[in-house]
């Protein structure tokens, strides 16, 4: 259908334009023009969508702070209006987030600008602080929270919204103001999750205190805490863990509505989405709640689309690139009981129907969004009146590691079950078997990147040296099969 055909060649766009590495600007004008040509118009293809019918197609570009910018604009609208009928819109500098939902929202005739993606997120934010319940005991939250805006442009949208967040101090670092710092060096989501350590502009004096890191463009998220004032080492929040929070948080309410049975005034289906690169330890503990835990081939296309099959659906990758979605039949469904219980303002289901609806209009479901989960995140902490060692202690992460190998042809590894398993080169899967049973808590797969030419290995066991053993072993067998290159 046109709308989410559409909807697709958006995101494929807006992904694209933001992504496109400056090295491309190398080749000229010309040829790039042409590349976004040829995404139209093998998405058009693709997707049935009539160029040049009734209907104009608009595409909506976005870009960030950094120099080429400009150019890529540039180009890529040109592309777009050599088109007949497809019409680009110059949306400002944004956050990738901040383009998708403006996407989702013009699909769905409802405001789509800056502004009001601001004052929903706001206002949402605003309305779950005020359904606080106040007889969860002592507040062990602080209010201070240190944000790593990753010299991009998540820092400084946050900076624009900081003043109309009640119950937060926020304060934010590598902030993307000119002069700050690179993009993503040495800071940002993927350094702190990948290295294990603090970001720069981070030490002693932030032991304590409440950390969070988004990625350069503001669509991963992750949490850190300062363990010593000695040491540069974080005590990380994933993706994984996040995910363990709003799913807590959730199904809370859920259990109010309908009781744990889940027969009570709203049936929902709730599930819940992991890749292989979920931490073992996440996983059990979501099974040990009894839900639903799905696996899906890695990268967020997957993720989101089997998340939409459920009536909540919440989704993250351990990077920290995820969000929640609420299937559009359940959210009337949670609209008409809110109404129906009207008469009962203060009765704890109709405020447990009220956080899910406020829940629905904060998490940005076009997308993964750094700023709208941190706001997520920092209402259930104070819903919960946790602190962050509180959430650090849901689960001990099993150690882990992962290894890239180069190899000649990494297309030559065919993997099934969601990327666990190696069907081809035969023989391999057995290899990583035979590793796997010496390790305790051992578990370890290998698949070819999608986004760079090796395979990853990634191994977990009991103890980090343990962890690093089962995948050396295992990336010496791909190395020997595959060919090292
Ligand atoms: C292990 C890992 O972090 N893989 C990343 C990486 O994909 P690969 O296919 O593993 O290269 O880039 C993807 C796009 O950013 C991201 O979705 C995914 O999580």
């Amino acid at each position: 259908n046109w709308t989410s055909g559409m909807l697709k060649m958006f995101t494929l766009l807006t992904y694209k334009l933001l992504v496109i590495p400056t090295n491309f600007l190398v080749r000229s004008q010309f040829a790039l023009v042409v590349v976004h040509m040829q995404l139209v118009l093998q998405f058009a293809k693709d997707e049935g969508i009539t160029l040049g019918g009734a209907h104009s197609a608009q595409v909506l570009l976005a870009r960030d702070t950094r120099p080429t910018g400009e150019y890529l604009l540039d180009v890529a609208t040109k592309g777009i209006s050599a088109i007949v009928g497809s019409v680009a819109l110059d949306m400002g500098i944004l956050t990738t987030p901040q383009l998708h939902w403006m996407v989702r929202n013009k699909n769905r005739g409802l405001k789509a600008s800056e502004a009001d993606y601001f004052t929903q997120i706001t206002e949402s934010f605003r309305h779950l602080l005020e359904l606080t319940p106040d007889d969860k005991g002592i507040d062990e939250l602080n209010e201070k929270l240190i944000v790593d805006g990753a010299n991009g442009i998540g820092g400084l949208k946050l900076e624009q919204i900081k003043p109309n967040l009640a119950r937060l101090d926020i304060l934010v670092r590598n902030s993307g103001k000119e002069g700050e710092g690179i993009l993503n060096e040495r800071c940002g989501a993927d350094f702190v999750q990948k290295e294990k350590v603090l970001p720069l502009g981070f030490g002693p004096n932030d032991v304590g205190v409440r950390c969070a890191s988004f990625d350069g463009d503001a669509d991963r998220l992750v949490y850190f805490h300062v363990t010593s004032p000695s040491k540069t080492s974080v005590d990380l929040v994933d993706g994984d863990k996040i995910l363990s929070l709003f799913v807590l948080f959730i199904r809370e309410q859920l259990d109010i509505i309908n009781g744990k049975d889940n027969k009570g005034l709203l049936p929902t289906r709730f599930g819940v989405v992991q890749t292989a690169y979920a931490n073992g330890a996440s996983t059990e503990f979501l099974k040990n709640l009894g839900l639903e835990v799905v696996f899906t081939s890695t990268g967020v296309k997957y993720l989101h689309k089997k998340a939409l099959e459920y009536d909540i659906g919440v989704y993250f990758e351990a990077n920290g690139h995820g969000t929640v979605l609420f299937n559009d039949d359940f959210v009337s469904r949670l609209e008409s009981l809110t109404a129906r219980l009207s008469e009962a303002a203060g009765s704890p289901q109709k405020q447990a129907a009220l956080r899910l609806l406020a829940t629905s209009q904060l998490i940005n479901q076009a997308v993964g969004d750094a700023i709208s989960g941190m706001l997520l995140v920092e209402a259930v902490l104070q819903h919960k009146r946790w602190s962050f060692q509180n959430w650090c202690d849901l689960y001990t992460d099993l150690p882990s590691k992962q290894l890239k190998v180069k190899v000649k042809d990494r297309t030559a590894i065919v993997t099934t079950d969601a990327e666990r398993k190696v069907c081809q080169p035969s023989g391999l899967q057995e290899l990583i078997d035979k590793e796997v049973v010496n390790y305790s808590h051992g578990r370890c797969f290998v698949r070819p990147s999608g986004t760079e030419d090796v395979v990853r290995v990634y191994a977990e066991a009991s103890t980090v040296e343990a962890a690093e053993s089962l995948a050396k072993s295992v990336a010496r067998h791909v190395e020997r099969i595959l060919g090292f290159c």
